[in-house]
């Protein structure tokens, strides 16, 4: 498990002091993939950064497994960095090294016999899907080919914990979703723990199953992905599940649709995530000598389960109408707001 403290990193620039980190207090389970969430200057880069001590703490405390990683001494340090691999947003690869001699690089470094390096090398790049291209350099591979060097490059020495700083950012969204996909697959197949900063909700809802969303150098809510985004509190996360959900004028709508819809029942169903809700429009259909007519709605999937809202027009008689509703409120999670009852 990974145990963060009360962690603070103050800059000081221009006589002025900012808190960049402030006072932030997180656990983290082996072999989950987190991520954290935040605006442009939230301090995402600086939390990351100070998990491998890239940036010294100002205050607090960082356990990773047994270790007390801000008491290292520099030898140390080194030694417990090899089991923290890294990847950026710019890749940060050697341009003057072929893909090979890139993904080499830290195991020379760790001293790794060159037979065995040669070994290891090899089957890093079966793992992340460079085969073939050993010998290019850095400038003859597209974003995605560069991200995937650098994640074979991080897994070198095979650690226990890898920290992502933005590392889908400067891709386009298919070439994102591809290296999401490998990070998923690696984290499965390894094992390995994921930390990951991200301003794109994409990221989080395709990936995470906890998260936590930073503004101002604290964690202001955290929690599985499904109930900090089904059930946002803050505005700041309010504004992160419109990324993903559309910006839309709830009341605007809805009196839209009672001007158009003059018939039936008209509710709005609450989806969160859960494998009850499965097929519900075609079961209650099945069941109930009803109508429904889909006005409006959006469901987003996560690791668990989908969420989201649906405007729906119920349309038959009364009591059947009733029962389908106690069916989806006895049977399902799916919650019933109704918004106009029949005329
Ligand atoms: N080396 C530094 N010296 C002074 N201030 C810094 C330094 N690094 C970061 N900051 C400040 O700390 C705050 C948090 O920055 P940080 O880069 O961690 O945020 P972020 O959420 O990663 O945003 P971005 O994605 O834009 O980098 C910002 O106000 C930033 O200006």
């Amino acid at each position: 498990m990974i145990s963060i403290k009360g962690l603070r990193k103050v800059f000081t620039s221009d006589n002025r002091k900012i808190n960049a980190v402030d006072d932030l207090t997180l656990n983290i389970q082996e072999g989950e993939i987190f991520g954290v969430i935040g605006y442009s200057g939230a301090g995402k880069s600086t939390f990351i950064r100070l998990l491998n001590r890239l940036e010294e703490p100002t205050s607090g405390s960082i356990e990773i497994g047994e270790q007390e990683i801000t008491s290292l001494n520099t030898r140390d340090l080194r030694k417990a960095r090899q089991e923290i691999g890294m990847i950026f947003q710019h890749f940060n690869l050697l341009w003057s090294r072929t893909v090979k001699d890139n993904i080499a690089f830290p195991l020379e470094i760790a001293g790794v016999a060159k037979q065995e390096r040669e070994k290891r090398v090899q089957e890093l790049i079966d793992l992340v899907g460079l085969s073939g291209r050993e010998n290019a350099y850095p400038s003859q591979l597209s974003g995605g080919q560069k991200q995937r060097v650098g994640i074979a490059r991080a897994l070198a020495n095979k650690p226990k914990l890898l920290l992502c700083d933005e590392a889908t950012s400067a891709l386009d969204p298919e070439t994102t979703n591809s290296i999401l996909d490998l990070l998923v697959d690696i984290n499965q197949k390894l094992g390995l723990t994921i930390i990951l900063i991200t301003h794109e909700m994409h990221v989080i809802r395709k990936i995470c199953r906890r998260v936590a969303v930073m503004e101002k150098g604290k964690i202001v809510e955290q929690g599985d992905v499904l109930d900090v985004f089904s059930n946002p509190k803050k505005p700041v996360t309010k504004k992160f599940v419109q990324q993903i959900m559309g910006e839309t004028d709830e009341a605007e709508d809805t009196e839209k649709i009672l001007a158009t819809y003059k018939e039936g029942k008209l509710v709005r169903l609450h989806f969160i995530g859960d494998a009850a809700n499965e097929s519900l429009i075609s079961k209650v259909i099945r069941k109930f000598p009803i109508d429904i007519n889909i006005l409006q709605g959006k469901i987003t999937q996560t690791q668990s389960g989908g969420y989201g809202t649906m405007f729906v027009q119920l349309k038959g008689e009364e009591p059947d109408i009733q029962q389908a509703i106690e069916f989806i409120q006895s049977e399902t999670t799916v919650e019933v707001e109704v918004v106009r009852d029949v005329q």
